[in-house]
Formats: C-alpha cells, structure tokens, sequence
C-alpha cells in the first residue's frame, strides 16, 4: 500500500552546515512516527520542509503518492497535510472557536467574499466545534484563548490543525513547557488519534515517545541512522552509541 507520507533524499543546507542530509522513511496510514535526535539534529527543520513552511535543497516528499514537494502550505494543508502550530499564533483576545475557525479560513487559503463568508459560518463553526471537542477542549468553545491553561493552549493548537481534517499530523513537541498534569491530558489525547489518522511527532519527552510510538526514526546531525519500533530503536548499538545511551536509561 502506497504510505501516507514519504520522504525520500532530503537535503537541506544553511551556509556550509547540512542540516537534512539525505533523509528518506515512510509514514504507514494510521501510523505515529516520531522523530527523535539530540539537539540541534535537524528535527524542526525537517518539520518546516515537510509542512511546506521551508524548501528543500533536494529530495522529494509524497503525500499519498502525490509529490507536493514544491507545493504551498496552503495547498498541502488542503491535500491533508497540517501542521500544529506554535502558542505564539494563538489569538488571546479572540474565544477558542474564533481561533480554530479563523486558522481554517485561513489555512486553506480561501479568499472569502461577504457573503460567501454568512452563508459558510455555520458549516466552519461546526468544523470548528467538532475540532475543539477532538482535542478535548468540548465546552471551550466561548472561552477567551488568552484565558486557557498552557496545556489547554497545546491542546487548542492540535485543535486548530484537526480541523484542517487532515490525513497526516504534525506535532513539534506538544509536550513542550507543560507540567505532569497537562503532560498526561496531552499523552491521552495523542493516544486517543492514533489509528485515526497518521501522526510525525517530534517530541523531547523520551518516556512519551517511547510508549506512544509504533516506529520510531533517529536523526544525528542531520542524518537518519535509524528506524524501527521502539523496542528495534532501544536495542540498536548504533543508536545507543550516539544518542540514546544515556538518555532514556533503557
Ligand atoms: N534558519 C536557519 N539558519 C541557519 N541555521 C539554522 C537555521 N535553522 C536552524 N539552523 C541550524 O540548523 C541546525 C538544526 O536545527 P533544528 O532546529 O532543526 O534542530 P532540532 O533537532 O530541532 O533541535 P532542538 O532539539 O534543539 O529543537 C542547528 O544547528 C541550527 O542552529
């Protein structure tokens, strides 16, 4: 069966430092993939070539067979590809329906006419709603964003990207700046999509990795040096060697 992602021979450069050299995996459809590395491996590079926000210098990437290496963010987003975004683009004076339909619209690049728009509304705040509720955010909706927990924002941005109703999800580092309690809503919401659509996370959390993921790819200075399941990745020496050693403890 034809993946629902891949990648094959990225490359990319900033000066004289290769940052993706030549990355190549596949993401199954329904699969979690989480791309793990030390700091500074490339990690959210490769997130920004796949979602579309960087080029690469060369390679390609598929998207249900369909190359749209060369294709905007908008227009990836439409084909099923989304990407959650950063805090920093949430809304705060806008309420947590506002934020999701807003990034829609947004999102998929429509030019909206007036009237267009009130005949739409309806439909997009439905979308919105059902994204809301799919991020365990149900009863939200009318909440200022700027009022939400850290962990709630996380949860109203991987709101935001379900409801582009994508095929594929990125996730860069959901987990980030949140504590125990919001840590584990979040591991209870991504475990809650797998299977229902196919998820690349990049995540620093070795423990949330390792029990969420069904493969698991390692990059090192921009390399992959390896993919498999999580119990394939804590056994590989190579990866031991170079990044995983002393980390997970495993
Ligand atoms: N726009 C840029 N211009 C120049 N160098 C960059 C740029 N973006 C990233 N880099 C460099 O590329 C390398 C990879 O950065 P990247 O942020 O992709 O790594 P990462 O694996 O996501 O790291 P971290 O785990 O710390 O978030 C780093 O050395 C970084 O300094």
């Amino acid at each position: 069966m034809t993946p629902a992602l891949s990648v094959r021979g990225l490359t990319k450069s900033f000066d004289a430092l290769k940052v993706s050299d030549g990355i190549s995996f596949d993401v199954a459809w329904g699969e979690l993939h989480a791309i793990i590395g030390p700091n500074g491996a490339g990690k959210t590079t490769l997130i920004h070539q796949l979602s579309g926000s960087l080029a690469p210098d060369a390679g390609r990437i598929l998207l249900g067979g369909h190359d749209i290496t060369r294709l905007s963010m908008a227009a990836r987003a439409r084909r099923g590809l989304a990407r959650s975004f950063q805090i920093t683009s949430i809304l705060a004076g806008l309420t947590a329906l506002e934020n999701v339909a807003l990034a829609v619209q947004a999102r998929s690049g429509s030019s909206f006419r007036f009237l267009r728009q009130v005949a739409r509304e309806s439909a997009l705040n439905d979308q919105a709603a059902e994204a809301l509720a799919a991020a365990g955010l149900a009863g939200a909706e009318d909440r200022s964003a700027g009022t939400l927990s850290h962990g709630e924002k996380r949860q109203l941005e991987i709101a935001i990207a379900l409801a582009m109703q994508p095929k594929v999800l990125l996730l860069d580092e959901p987990l980030a700046g949140t504590g125990h309690r919001e840590s584990a809503a979040l591991l209870d919401l991504i475990a809650g999509l797998k299977g229902r659509l196919s998820i690349v996370l990049i995540e620093h959390d070795m423990e949330a990795v390792f029990a969420l993921a069904d493969r698991i790819s390692v990059l090192v200075y921009g390399r992959l040096i390896a993919t498999g399941t999580p119990d394939a990745i804590r056994a590989d020496a190579q990866v031991r060697a170079a990044y995983l050693g002393d980390e997970e403890g495993a």
